[in-house]
C-alpha cells in the first residue's frame, strides 16, 4: 500500500506552488516540525521503558503540573525549530513568554512564528492513552530583521498559515492545512516515513458522538446542560453516544472521521473553561472550518476572536457544522 502513496515530503514540495511567491519557507517549517514528531513518536512510544513517565516537579505558567513528557516534547520543538534557523519566535503551552528566535544569517530573516502545544492531553500519558502535540503557524507583522514582539503572536485565528495536530496513538498521523483543504498522513515507523493515509478530510455535516466532560455537568451554563439533555434525549436519530478521551487532539480526530462534537464549555468552575485560544483552539479551529466543520466559543466564530494574552482560555465548540449551530442555538436561548 504504502509505496503508491505519497509521502509527506513530495506533498510538500508538490503544494509549495499553492503560494505565489512562495519563497520554500514554510515548506521547510512544515519539514522542521514533520522531524520534530518523529523524534517526539519515538519517545512517546518507549515511555514506559524509560523514565519519562510521570511529574517533572514543575508548574508551568497556568499552575499545572508539568509531566516529564510535556517538558521532553516542548524541548525537541523548540530544538528542532532553532536549529534550523526557520522561525523568528516561538510560543508554547510550557514557556512563560514567547522565545524570540533572531537568524545569525543577517541576510536571511525569517518572517514565520510558530505557536505549539508540546504535549495535548497530559492526563493521559502516564495510562498509555493516546495523546498529541499540536502547532499553528503565522506570518509576523512586525517588520522582518527586527525583535518579534508579542504583536507577532496575538493575532485571530483567521490569520493563520498554516496549522495541524500529531496524533500519538494506535497509528502515528500528522494531520495539518495551509488553507487548502485538510490531509492526513500515517507514519511507517519501520521506515520513519509519513505517507498520505487521509486525503480531504472533511466532518460529517452532523454525527452521532458528543464529547464533553460530564463529570463537571452540574457547573455548567444552562445551555450547555439543554444540550447534553438533547443528546441523549431518545428521539430521531438520538440519543447520540457519549465519547470522552480527554486528550482534544483525539477527540478531535475522532469526530473529524466519525461526526461528532468536542465541547469544552465556560463553568462555574473555569469562568473562561480551560482550552488555550492561541495553540488549542485557533489551530484547531482553522482545521475544523478547512474540513467543513465549525468552531466557536457558543456564541463567536473561534478565528475571529482577537487574543489579548498568549496563555487565554476561551469555552470551545467544535466539530460538525449541524452539531455545533444546535448547541448555539442552546447556548443562544439560555
Ligand atoms: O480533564 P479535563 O478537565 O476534562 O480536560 C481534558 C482536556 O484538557 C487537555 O488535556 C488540555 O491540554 P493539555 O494536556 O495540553 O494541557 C485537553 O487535551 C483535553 O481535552
Ligand atoms: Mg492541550
Ligand atoms: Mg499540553
Amino acid at each position: 500500500m504504502f509505496s503508491k502513496n505519497k509521502t509527506l515530503g513530495e506533498f510538500i514540495i508538490e503544494n509549495q506552488t499553492e503560494f505565489r511567491f512562495s519563497t520554500g519557507e514554510l515548506s521547510k517549517l512544515i519539514n522542521a516540525i514533520r522531524l520534530a514528531a518523529k523524534v517526539v513518536n519515538h519517545e512517546v512510544n518507549k515511555a514506559g521503558l524509560v523514565d519519562i513517565l510521570g511529574t517533572a516537579g514543575d508548574t508551568n505558567i497556568q499552575g499545572e503540573n508539568q509531566q516529564k513528557l510535556d517538558v521532553l516534547a516542548n524541548e525537541k520543538f523548540i530544538q528542532t525549530l532553532k536549529n534550523r534557523e526557520i522561525v523568528c519566535g516561538i510560543a508554547s503551552e510550557e514557556e512563560d513568554d514567547f522565545i524570540s528566535i533572531n537568524s545569525l544569517d543577517e541576510n536571511h530573516q525569517n518572517k514565520y512564528v510558530v505557536l505549539i502545544d508540546p504535549l495535548d492531553g497530559s492526563s493521559n500519558i502516564d495510562v498509555n492513552v493516546s495523546v498529541g502535540t499540536i502547532f499553528s503557524i503565522y506570518r509576523r507583522i512586525t517588520p522582518v530583521g527586527t525583535p518579534v514582539t508579542l504583536e507577532d503572536f496575538l493575532q485571530p485565528g483567521k490569520n493563520q498559515v498554516a496549522a495541524g495536530y500529531i496524533i500519538y496513538g494506535t497509528s502515528t498521523m500528522l494531520v495539518y492545512t495551509t488553507g487548502h483543504g485538510v490531509n492526513g498522513f500515517t507514519l511507517n515507523p519501520a521506515i520513519g516515513t509519513f505517507y498520505l493515509s487521509h486525503p480531504n478530510m472533511q466532518f460529517p455535516e452532523t454525527g452521532k458522538i458528543y464529547s464533553v466532560n460530564e463529570g463537571n455537568y452540574i457547573h455548567f451554563p444552562q445551555g450547555v446542560k439543554d444540550y447534553i439533555k438533547y443528546c441523549q434525549k431518545e428521539e430521531g436519530d438520538r440519543p447520540y453516544t457519549s465519547r470522552y478521551i480527554g486528550s482534544l487532539v483525539s477527540d478531535f480526530h475522532r469526530n473529524m472521521i466519525k461526526g461528532g462534537i468536542y465541547m469544552y464549555p465556560k463553568s462555574s468552575k473555569a469562568q473562561k473553561g480551560k482550552l488555550r485560544l492561541l495553540y488549542e483552539c485557533n489551530p484547531m479551529a482553522f482545521l475544523a472550518e478547512q474540513a467543513n466543520g465549525k468552531a466557536s466559543d457558543g456564541h463567536q466564530r473561534i478565528m475571529e476572536l482577537q487574543p489579548t494574552e498568549l496563555h487565554e482560555r476561551v469555552p470551545f465548540f467544535c466539530g460538525s457544522k449541524k452539531m455545533v449551530e444546535k448547541a448555539e442555538e442552546f447556548m443562544a436561548g439560555s
